[in-house]
């Protein structure tokens, strides 16, 4: 029997994910309180929107707002006696306090969160592949059934995620490090640009775009997921404050003494975030990939990229990752191509004997 997902909120999240879920064969029905953007997210083919004349939903997916999904969770656990109800909210330990708190039959709630978004809000911004190959987190209460774990765990197996099953508060804490703190760290870090003239802006490399990509983000969500999860953003943002204060004084010393040991804390901070960096892990929560990557200059022509990744091809070398460097009004491109480790020298020996210009 088809299964029918209802989702509630047709924006990023309900939008790409019914277009994963329409994909799969699932029946999906589409609410929101923006009658645009349930029709978009129909004309993007998300599913039906959904009308009183339709079955009962098997699973609800609320993807509302994190300020509201708590309640409108709990209309949807009483609209739907024989539903299992599951949201996507960045935070689930505030979420599931008020659905046990509201009398509602919280054995069929069971909280989800895939950890997979961009910077743009909005049904227009949806991606049938958003969550493929990326974790989601599927968070069961004590009193959740088995069944409804069951059950919203494979919606996130049907769309090509990893699941990962944790408590409320375990997930939130987890959060808090790997997403809400990068989020606020980006911000700040951006937001030191906003005063720049455009010649020192103007020399921006991959470094800061890396850094402030997640800097785009919508504000007011943000502010929600941030108020949502407060004593665990709190804690790891003490953290991050111990190292800036730890920062500024080694160099408050290198400028007004002789800053007699503060390169060594300047290095150890940085080696600390080398020993970080190391472990995030690859597609699927799978060890971090050690390829090698060798840059390649790609001149802004038609069909430079097909003619490198053909090269590539016929030297019998595998791609395992591509991301391009394109500066604005800038004549080439950077091609940062990742390759097993013993694939690096053949490949930069080949590239160069075909004329391209290559550093590894
Ligand atoms: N944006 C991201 O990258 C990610 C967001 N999430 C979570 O997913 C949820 C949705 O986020 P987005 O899709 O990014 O937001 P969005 O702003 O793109 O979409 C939210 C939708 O919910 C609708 N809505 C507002 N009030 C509602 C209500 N009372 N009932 C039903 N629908 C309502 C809005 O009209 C809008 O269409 C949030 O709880 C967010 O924390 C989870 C993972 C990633
Ligand atoms: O852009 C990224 O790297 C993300 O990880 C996006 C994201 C944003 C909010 C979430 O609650 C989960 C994931």
């Amino acid at each position: 029997m088809t299964t029918h997902v209802r989702i509630v909120g047709a924006g990023l999240i309900g939008t790409s994910l019914g277009i994963a879920l329409s994909n799969k064969g699932f029946r999906v029905s589409l609410v929101d309180p923006s009658p645009t953007a349930v029709r978009l997210a129909r004309d993007l083919r998300a599913g039906e929107i959904a009308d009183d004349a339709m079955p009962p939903p098997d699973v609800v997916a609320v993807a509302a707002p994190p300020d509201v999904a708590a309640r409108v969770v709990v209309t949807e656990l009483n609209r739907w006696p024989d539903a299992v109800v599951t949201d996507t909210a960045s935070v689930k330990e505030s979420i599931l306090r008020v659905v046990l708190d509201s009398g509602a039959d919280a054995s069929r709630y069971v909280g989800s969160h895939p950890m997979a978004g961009r910077e743009r809000s909005g049904a227009a911004a949806a991606r049938g592949d958003l969550f493929d190959g990326r974790a989601w987190v599927v968070v069961p209460h004590e009193g959740s059934t088995e069944a409804a774990v069951r059950l919203v765990r494979s919606l996130a197996v049907a769309v090509g995620s990893a699941v990962s099953v944790m408590p409320a508060h375990e997930h939130d804490e987890a959060v808090a490090a790997v997403s809400h703190v990068p989020q606020l760290a980006s911000s700040i870090v951006a937001a030191c640009l906003r005063d720049l003239p455009d010649t020192a802006v103007g020399l921006a490399g991959p470094g800061i775009r890396d850094v402030t990509r997640i800097a785009a983000s919508d504000p007011r969500l943000w502010t929600q997921i941030l108020a949502g999860n407060a004593p665990a953003v709190r804690d790891v943002m003490r953290h991050v404050r111990a190292d800036v204060d730890a920062v500024i004084g080694a160099l408050d010393e290198l400028v007004e003494a002789d800053g007699h040991g503060s390169l060594g804390t300047l290095s150890r901070v940085l080696e600390a975030g080398n020993l970080g960096h190391a472990r995030i892990p690859g597609k699927h929560g799978s060890a971090p990939a050690a390829y090698g990557v060798v840059s390649v200059v790609v001149p802004d022509e038609p069909g430079s990229l097909a003619r490198l990744l053909t090269d590539m091809g016929n030297a019998g070398i595998n791609l395992e990752d591509l991301h391009l460097e394109h500066g604005l009004g800038q004549a080439v491109g950077v091609a940062e191509i990742s390759v097993v480790p013993a694939s690096v020298e053949p490949l930069l020996t080949e590239l160069a004997r075909l004329g391209w210009r290559v550093h590894d």
